[in-house]
């Protein structure tokens, strides 16, 4: 099978061909052989608000103009309303509704719309895959001790049921029977509890829950959020809270290649990691515990999962809880093709999208 896989940046789009076939282990169907070619369209950076669609999509199409051409074309994209995990068929409704709700200031929501273009241009399909609000909460996971104030589904879901499968995999379990916690590290962070293939839990992302980020604040102590919200405009509380806290407010960079490279000269840097190492760690520890039983493997993944150090501090504290699995960077391309490779090989349907009444706050 061939499939075209888009993943929309501020700053340059990632394609790749995809070619697909079922897996060598009849007990693991899931685990398709999979080859990427990939190539990378650099834009002017640009938010998502006004990424001119015409000349990246007369890009894409150039540069996938000597491929074969492809059964499926699929995309990253952004928040579609709580949906079931999986592929969703990519319609011209849909693709206008990511361009109407942008995700923050991602430019994922511009996904739908290439995919729709460049399937168009080369008689294809297209789909996007695993949406950051797949919402599979337990209901005891969505409650908090406030009537009418719900946690919300909210995750690096393409990448983190990737790698939460390839851990299960390595244990030699179909993700659907395996439990797994998935630590995606990124700019943006979430810890995720999967059991039977389903995210019953997790801590979300951006003004959600979880530990801090290079430059996000994380979980605060509830009284400083007060006095934070009482003191400034919350616009400028929510700029403190997602841009200058983090290792930004505790190093003065967020750059983590660069703290890594002071770790063992500079003692701030040092608790720093200590700091975020121990938070990450108890994430993982407390979303072992959402699990119905002890988890199979643990997953570490996101660019901080680079940070070698880091990592072995988090696997000195949890590796006595399972097995972990590291996987640096992220694999939403792979994720892509593995997504939509299921449907085109009849391990999965598709599902048909419906316009949300209102996307979860
Ligand atoms: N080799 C590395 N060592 C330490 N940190 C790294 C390394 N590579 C990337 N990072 C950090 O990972 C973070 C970005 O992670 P990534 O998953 O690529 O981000 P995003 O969430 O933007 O996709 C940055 O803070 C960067 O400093
Ligand atoms: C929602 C999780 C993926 C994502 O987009 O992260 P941020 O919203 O925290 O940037």
């Amino acid at each position: 099978m061939i499939a075209y896989v888009i993943n929309p940046g501020s700053a340059s789009t990632k394609l790749a061909l995809a070619e697909l076939e079922r897996g060598e282990n009849p007990n693991l169907p899931a685990q398709l052989r999979l080859q990427l070619t990939k190539v990378e369209i650099e834009h002017p950076a640009l938010s998502s608000g006004h990424l001119e669609l015409g000349r990246l999509i007369a890009d894409l199409t150039a540069a996938a103009a000597g491929w074969p051409a492809p059964d499926a074309v699929a995309a990253h994209c952004g928040l579609i309303g709580q949906p079931e995990p999986g592929a969703y068929r990519v319609t011209p409704q849909l693709a206008e509704w990511l361009l109407l709700h942008p995700h923050g200031e991602h430019t994922s929501n511009v996904g739908a719309a290439l995919a729709l273009a460049l399937g168009q241009e080369r008689g294809a399909a297209a789909y996007i895959v695993d949406p950051p609000d797949v919402d599979e909460l337990r209901p005891e996971a969505r409650l908090t001790g406030l009537s009418g104030v719900e946690r919300l589904s909210r995750l690096h879901t393409l990448n983190a049921r990737l790698v939460g499968r390839r851990a299960a995999h390595e244990q030699g379990l179909r993700f659907q029977d395996a439990r797994v916690v998935v630590a995606h590290l990124g700019g943006s962070i979430s810890v995720s509890a999967f059991e039977a293939g389903r995210i019953i839990d997790t801590t979300g992302a951006r003004l959600d829950e979880g530990p801090f980020t290079p430059t996000r604040a994380g979980t605060l102590p509830t009284r400083a959020v007060l006095d934070l919200a009482y003191s400034h405009p919350r616009r400028d509380v929510e700029r403190t809270l997602l841009c200058e806290a983090g290792f930004v407010s505790l190093t003065g960079t967020a750059d983590l290649r660069e703290l890594e490279r002071r770790e063992k000269t500079d003692a701030q840097v040092k608790l720093a990691a200590d700091a975020f190492a121990h938070q990450v760690a108890k994430s993982i520890g407390a979303y072992s515990a959402a699990l119905s039983a002890r988890p199979h493997a643990i997953a570490i993944t996101g660019g901080v999962a680079r940070w070698e150090s880091v990592v072995a501090r988090i696997e000195r504290r949890v590796g006595w809880i399972a097995p972990i699995t590291v996987l640096p960077g992220e694999l939403e391309l792979e994720a892509l093709a593995e997504g939509v490779g299921r449907v085109l090989l009849g391990q999965e349907e598709a599902h048909d999208w419906q316009a949300p009444a209102a996307l979860g706050t």
